[in-house]
């Protein structure tokens, strides 16, 4: 039962045909005979009472991914959702039912009367015990090992170039907020790093330091907690691995290879496999010819190889948070020599998704108290209530690092909103790739199913495309990001799976075919392109139908970042009533550090509910 440490299980009665039939109409999604290949073995599960359950389908809505189970003598349907608690599929779920049976938005009649979700799991959870219910086995185990990697220094230190605006980060405005912040460095001879971290930072084609990292390294430095908030692609990865590096090499650590428990140093945690991967390597380039040893655990690969890996000695253990904590559960990491947690992408690594995972390692057996250890975080964005939830993490002296305006976009990337409707966006699309050509272009849609069809769309088009989302293999996600890497397919379709974290050398283009929910996460996908003083473009379909209440929020990033807004959506933004509020600092900097209760003001409310309404990217996470 390993697998299913973490799931919960709920029973629906009845309702079966309208399942089958796929007449459920529900909003959060609808049943579908898609199998997923684990389960594709089909039905004859042994339950408490013998041949119970036969699978009909996976289940895979908007925003929740299980599998339904039937019972025929019971006239049941099954849920099962895997890690819910991990990746936020839970509440949905819950709210899910909660409206199916009655509850706060009527929905199907059924049973009715239930005050809460909670009281309706509880009946559930009843119901399953006094049914002797047992679960299915969990997933075939996953064999996939991802190749070797190349140790040849050109392929380690490969890297494209700052842009013509690399200078320009000279300018933006910056603020330290808390007591007594070290000063800022100029160059990185003033950061007093070791040698061979020197010559791995000239290797890697660093002249000189970005603000975050002028401002990051040495508060991390002086050993100092942190919340750092810079703009996307303007280098915050270095500005905590450098400092890190630089204070294992002076302690001098050395990664046993005879320990049966591996007790590394640092633990950095990232929302998606493909951005912890990302930042592994950029890890293992840092580190490259000293003795600390990074590693990288994540799903989708085979835990064996994780384990093999790990045991050959670990200081900087890099991990989404469900392998981490799966790692860490089977007594292969040890906590105690613990000193530095980072938290990659931060607010999305607290918000209702991983928050849970998170308190669960920070309170893991042996983990340093906040006091002893030293905890950073990092994002482009931070809606105040996740900065307040975040403070529940780190030391109370820390220190918040506002580059620019926080939730700012990137002003290197040329906005542009295009009006469309449901059915002129396929074409739309066409257009905008017949100007792109070969060069890379990132296209965003909201849905893994989506993703599909668009991607099929496109390639039955001629257009070399292929495409990244939750519901592929790990070997096909690489796979993809290496095709696209490579420039072999210019167009890679992709859910927010996408949109966090990942440095990818050329992409010209985003296309926000769909928009998201969240303005935020619009500043992230954006961000994929215009990084580190590079220019790109960003191209976003507007839907007044479905897309109104991201007016307000858009207007005010686009205005933010200097860019032209168009009369018809300033009208919309006027008459729409926004579900985010973002700061609209634009021209002036304010502060944002939510403890100085500052100019920056986010309606916490809103923000909870473009969080838990945001499409379907929760079960893409890791
Ligand atoms: N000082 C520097 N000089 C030149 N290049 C740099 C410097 N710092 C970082 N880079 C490069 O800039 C690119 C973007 O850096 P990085 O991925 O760390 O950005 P980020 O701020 O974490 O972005 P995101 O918010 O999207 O996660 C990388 O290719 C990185 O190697």
């Amino acid at each position: 039962m390993d697998n299913w440490d973490e799931l919960e299980c709920v029973l629906v009665e009845s309702g079966m045909s309208s399942w089958t039939s796929g007449g459920q109409s529900s909003s959060f999604g609808r049943p579908t005979d898609k199998v997923s290949s684990w389960n594709s073995g089909g039905g004859g599960f042994g339950g408490g009472r013998g041949k119970l359950f036969k699978i009909i389908g996976s289940y895979w809505g908007g925003n929740i991914t299980g599998l339904s189970y039937y019972s025929t003598d019971l006239k049941f349907l099954l849920f099962f959702t895997y890690r819910p608690r991990v990746q936020g599929r839970w509440w949905r779920l819950q709210e899910f039912l909660f409206r199916w049976f009655g509850g706060s938005q009527g929905g199907r009649g059924g049973r009715g009367g239930f005050r809460s979700a909670d009281s309706l799991i509880k009946y559930f959870r009843r119901l399953s015990r006094s049914h002797n219910l047992t679960l299915p086995p969990g997933p075939p185990k996953v064999t996939y090992v991802p190749e070797a990697l190349c140790e040849k220094e050109s392929s380690i230190f490969a890297h494209y170039e700052s842009g013509i605006n690399f200078d320009k980060y000279d300018d933006i405005l910056v603020d330290v907020s808390g007591s007594n912040p070290p000063k800022a460095i100029m160059g990185f001879e003033e950061a007093a790093l070791c040698e061979s971290l020197n010559r791995n930072v000239s290797k890697s084609g660093y002249k000189k330091p970005t603000p975050v990292q002028k401002h990051g390294i040495p508060i991390i430095a002086a050993g100092r907690d942190l919340m750092a908030c810079a703009q996307t692609g303007s280098g915050k990865t270095a500005a905590f691995l450098l400092p890190i590096l630089q204070q294992l090499m002076v302690d001098g650590v050395a990664a046993s290879q005879f320990s049966e428990i591996q007790e590394p140093e640092v633990i950095i945690v990232a929302p998606t496999r493909e951005l912890i991967n990302q930042i592994y390597m950029e890890a293992r380039k840092f580190a490259h010819g000293t003795c600390v040893r990074p590693v990288v655990v994540y799903g989708g690969i085979s835990t064996g190889h994780t384990i093999r890996e790990i045991l050959k000695g670990c200081n900087v253990l890099c991990g989404t948070p469900g392998r981490l904590m799966d790692i860490i559960g089977r007594g292969k990491i040890g906590l105690s020599k613990l000193r530095y947690l980072v938290l990659d992408e931060a607010d999305r690594m607290l918000d209702m998704g991983f928050e849970p995972a998170m308190r669960k390692l920070v309170g893991s057996p042996g983990m340093p108290a906040k006091e002893h250890r030293q905890t950073l975080m990092f994002s482009a964005t931070y809606p105040e209530d996740i900065q307040k939830l975040a403070a529940d993490f780190l030391k109370k002296d820390y220190l918040f690092l506002a580059v620019g305006v926080v939730g700012g976009a990137c002003s290197d990337v040329e906005q542009v909103v295009v009006q469309v409707t449901k059915f002129s966006k396929r074409d739309q699309l066409l257009e905008v790739l017949k100007t792109t050509g070969s060069e890379r272009t990132m296209v965003f849609v909201e849905t893994k199913r989506q993703a599909d069809f668009i991607a099929t769309f496109l390639c039955q088009e001629k257009v070399n495309t292929t495409s990244i989302h939750g519901d592929r293999e790990q070997r096909e996600r690489e796979q993809a990001l290496g095709d696209f890497r490579s420039g072999r397919c210019p167009v890679l379709v992709a859910t927010s799976v996408a949109a966090r974290g990942l440095d990818i050398k050329d992409v010209q283009h985003i296309v926000n075919f769909d928009l998201p929910n969240n303005i935020d996460e619009y500043v992230h996908r954006i961000g994929r392109t215009g990084r580190c003083g590079n220019t790109g473009r960003a191209v976003c379909f507007f839907d007044p139908e479905a897309d109104s209440n991201l007016a307000r929020s858009l207007v005010k990033v686009l205005s933010g970042a200097q860019q032209e807004v168009p009369k018809w959506l300033e009208e919309a933004a006027f008459s729409a009533h926004g579900t985010t509020g973002f700061n609209p600092g634009g021209r002036t900097f304010a502060s944002t550090d939510s403890r100085k209760g500052g100019s920056f003001q986010r309606d916490g409310a809103s923000h909870l509910a473009a969080t838990l309404s945001s499409g379907a990217d929760d079960d893409e996470w890791e």
